[in-house]
Formats: C-alpha cells, structure tokens, sequence
C-alpha cells in the first residue's frame, strides 16, 4: 500500500485516498479534476470449490480487510492519488500518447543490454517511491504502541518480488495448525496471465519513472527455442554459469551479488508472518542441471507457441491447472501445447522455469532472478498474439466459479489501487502502451498436409516425366519425317550422278 496510508489513523479508517496537492482535504487531486475518494468495487460472484473458507485469508475480497475506499481517477489519471498517467499517457495532463516497444533481449547492442542490466540493478537498490509492504496479517498489523504499524520499506525490484510471493502464498490457519496449500491468486487459473501482465506493467512503469523516460521497455526472451542451452545466460545478459560453482552466476555479472528476498517460506507460514524486505543468500540457477527430471532440461519447442496458439478458448472449466483445451492452462504449461490435459506434462511457461532448476524454479521465489522478467515478458507477448489472432472478447473470460482470485472481476492481489482481471484482457499496444516486435516462427505441415503434398508433388513429377517423355518421342518422329524427304532427294540425286558417271566410264573404256 501507498507510504502515506500506513498510518494506523488511516488504516482505521479505512479510506486510502491521499492528496495529491499539499491540502489535506483535497483527496485523489479532486480540485484538478484528477479524481475522487470513492468506495472499492469487489467481486461478489461465486468462486471455484478449491477454498473452503470464509474469512481467513487477507486476500479474500482484496482489498477490502485493509481499505474499502480509494481513488477513483477520472479520464487518461491513474495511480493511488490520481498523480500519474493511464499506460499508453504521458505528459503533465496525460495527453501525450507514448508506446514502448518491448524486443528480443537478444536483438539489443551492447550498449542497450548494459543500459538495461544497470536499470534493473538501479531497481534492485533503489527504495520504492511510492509502496510499503506488510510483514504481518491484518490481525497482527497495528503496534507495537499506538503509533506505528508493521510495514517495511522495500526496493523497487524487491517490492516486484514480493508481490509475486504474496499472490502465491499459503493460507494460515493458525498457530500449530498445517497451512492451506490449494490457493494461489496469480497461477493455475484464468489470472494467471492478466496478473502477470499487470505486474510486469508495473515493474516497467516504475522504472520508467526511475530512469524519467516514459519510453523505456522491458525486453523478452523467447524461451521457445529447444535444445538445453540458456542462451540468455551470458554475462552482457543474465549471468553466465560460474566456474567455481555450477548452480552460482559467474562473478562478472552484477547479479552474482543480487540477494534473495523471501526465501524463508516455511518459517512464514509456522509463524504467520509475512516475508519483510531483509535480503539474504544468492541466486541460484543451473539450466538444464535437474538430473532427477530429464523432461525439464530441455526448453519449449518454437512450434509449442504456434500450437497454444491455435486454441479458440481461453479458458475451460473447470478453470484451474487440470483445464483440457485451454489457451491459459496450455501458455501456462499444465497441458500439452495443443491443449490436452496431462498431468505429468509441462510445457511453455512452467517449462521455462523449471529447465532453470534453482530460484528461477520455485514459484514463492522465483521473480528473484531476474531472467523471470523475460521469461514472463514472451509469455505476455504470446497472451497478447492470442488475442490478436482471435479478436478475443472479454465474454471468453469466465466470470464466476474460476479459483479464487481468479473471476473476471476480482481486484488482482495485491495490487493497490484495484485493478480487475478484465482490465488486462485486452489488446496491448492500443490499451496498455506497449507492443511486441516479434518474430512468430512459422508453421509446421501436420501429417495430413505432408501426405496431400507428397502426392500433389508425386503425381506432378508423373505428369512432367510423362510430358517429357512424349515430346521426346515426338520430337524423334518430326525429326525422321523431316529428315526422310531430304535424304530421298538426295539418294535419287546421288544416284543419277552415279549413273551418269558410271555410263561416261563405260564409253571411255
Ligand atoms: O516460478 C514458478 C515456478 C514454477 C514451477 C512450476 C511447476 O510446474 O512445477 N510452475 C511454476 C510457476 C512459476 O511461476
């Protein structure tokens, strides 16, 4: 949440609206015409069966256990006091368009990989501007005293990190008791690719605003490319393997020195606590090293994107991770690409992660290395090719029974201000300003279209050998009637010189 709620006054009363000129009775920059403290609008439709409880978890009805009011900003305003741009805006009156081109990682000169590691380091070190994050449940979030409240400052990137985790982590139950594991707000499920859309969004928001250039894109990588090598692991780029420990990042890369947040899952949910900002041990990587799971040391195949592709629903219910014939279960690598579910199959997405077997692979952790970033970058530009391809509508995402966190309307944990799924489930460049400049592999011939080609091809070589053959023939024929003639008149011609030679031969001798 925003620095200037975290007052337990504000907290109690549950109104986040902050000023954004210096008078105090001016919420949301409503004299500008910015906006207005408004109440939160939460999804009230049914979810999945996979939660039982009512009133457990923080998250449920985000974000109303902390805050039911909040800024509501009107036209191209956004952001918790109506200060910043919708994505797509920018300008002192976000009447400016701006669009960021997001490219291959691998298509950047050195120069612009240097400027782009240095950013994400400068982000790694930087305090978040704007948001604090909690290190305690609501129950526990007031005191020590009646002045202070459990919330902890956190760096740009971490604060990136930790709201992965947040979305992912288990629901406690209570001291002693064994944590419910089945809930996850930002996986397994139709969020799972307009949450991550809205996270990175706001990772390349936020260091836009660090680096003030409304420009700046956050590249990708294209995991899609087979074979066991990380080609992304070089030190201009994520790391390359280093020599003295094969599951460490060279020391030439500046995130050899990068440190963990939220490793300490087990001890968050005995305790009930909540992962703070202490950064601990290094990132830990080794593609293509799990030698106990030989289906995850190799990486998607291209032709896996052009057949998730192909897919005309995005999702299918019963909306979670054993979906059969489903965009989002198969980009998210439950399902074989072509859409049919297979439990022991991981593909695309989840593939990705686990051929980098350390941080990169485990889903509480995993934004800690920074290849995660790139990762989730292609698997946006492939959600936003999807939507492309079918001009897909927002009645393709289901609006009740989905996980929970999950339905069309659910305000994304924990993002603040809210922000629904549905916000997300549209086309990037024209909504969200940015785009994709990206090659699509092409697409390989099914066995049917090589068998029709085969004997197209077959039976046109036939005809050409047969033509051939015929005008040879023919030619031959032409060529003897043709000749024929030429040497009759010859032959008569030879033959009356002869004769008249051999009759002046005779009367001399
Ligand atoms: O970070 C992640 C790690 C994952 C591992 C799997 C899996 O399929 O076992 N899925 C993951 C998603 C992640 O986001």
């Amino acid at each position: 949440f925003p620095r200037q709620c975290m007052t337990p006054e504000i907290l109690k009363s549950r109104a986040c609206c902050p000023s954004l000129t210096q008078e105090i009775s001016d919420p949301c920059g409503f004299s500008l015409g910015r906006g207005q403290c408004m109440p939160v609008t939460i999804d009230s439709r049914p979810h999945g069966s996979q939660y039982p409880y009512v009133g457990r978890d923080d998250r449920e009805r985000w974000p109303t256990r902390f805050f039911s009011w909040t800024c509501l900003c009107t036209g191209n305003f956004s952001g918790y006091n109506c200060g910043a741009c919708k994505p797509g805006w920018t300008g002192g009156n976000c009447d400016q368009p701006v669009l960021a081109v997001r490219r291959n990682v691998l298509d950047l000169s050195a120069a612009e990989r240097l400027r782009f590691i240095s950013a994400l380091n400068m982000a790694k070190r930087t305090v978040h501007p704007v948001y604090v994050i909690a290190t305690r449940r609501y129950e526990e979030i007031m005191g020590p005293g009646d002045n202070t409240t459990q919330f902890e400052n956190i760096s740009i990137y971490n604060y990136f990190v930790w709201t992965h985790y947040y979305s992912v982590s288990k629901t406690f139950l209570g001291a002693g008791q064994k944590s419910f594991e089945a809930i996850d707000f930002s996986h397994e499920g139709p969020a799972f690719l307009t949450w991550h859309r809205y996270h990175l969004l706001q990772l390349e928001r936020d260091m836009q605003e660090m680096l003030r250039d409304p420009s700046f894109a956050l590249p990708y990588w294209n995991f899609a490319i087979g074979g066991s090598k990380c080609d992304i692991c070089s030190d201009d780029l994520m790391g390359a393997r280093s020599n003295f420990d094969s599951t460490l990042i060279s020391p030439n890369s500046v995130f050899s020195q990068w440190q963990i947040v939220c490793e300490h899952i087990d001890d968050y949910d005995t305790l009930g606590t909540i992962c703070n900002s202490t950064e601990g041990g290094p990132i830990r990587r080794n593609p293509a090293g799990n030698v106990a799971r030989p289906m995850v040391q190799r990486l998607p195949e291209p032709q896996d994107v052009l057949l998730c592709l192909e897919l005309d629903l995005f999702d299918t219910p019963p909306f979670y991770s054993n979906s059969s014939e489903s965009f989002r279960n198969s980009v998210e690598g439950y399902s074989e690409p072509s859409g049919k579910y297979n439990p022991i199959v991981r593909s695309l997405h989840n593939l990705a992660h686990l051929f980098l077997n350390g941080t990169g692979g485990q889903t509480q952790l995993s934004p800690n290395d920074p290849i995660f970033v790139l990762l989730h970058s292609f698997t946006d530009a492939v959600f936003d090719e999807w939507l492309r391809k079918h001009s897909a509508d927002i009645s393709l995402y289901p609006l009740e029974n989905a996980p929970i966190g999950h339905n069309r309307q659910y305000n994304m944990v924990p993002f603040w201000p809210p922000v629904t799924n549905n916000e997300m489930f549209v086309a990037a460049p024209e909504n969200l300003g940015y785009m994709y400049e990206v090659q699509w592999p092409k697409r390989a011939l099914n066995i049917t279209e090589v068998i029709t080609i085969t004997i197209v091809t077959a039976l046109i070589l036939i005809a050409l050998v047969f033509a051939f053959a015929t005008c040879v023939i023919q030619g031959r024929r032409n060529k003897d009637e043709w000749n024929q003639p030429l040497l009759d008149d010859q032959y008569i011609h030879y033959s009356e010189e002869y004769e008249k030679i051999q009759n002046a031969t005779h009367s001399v001798v």
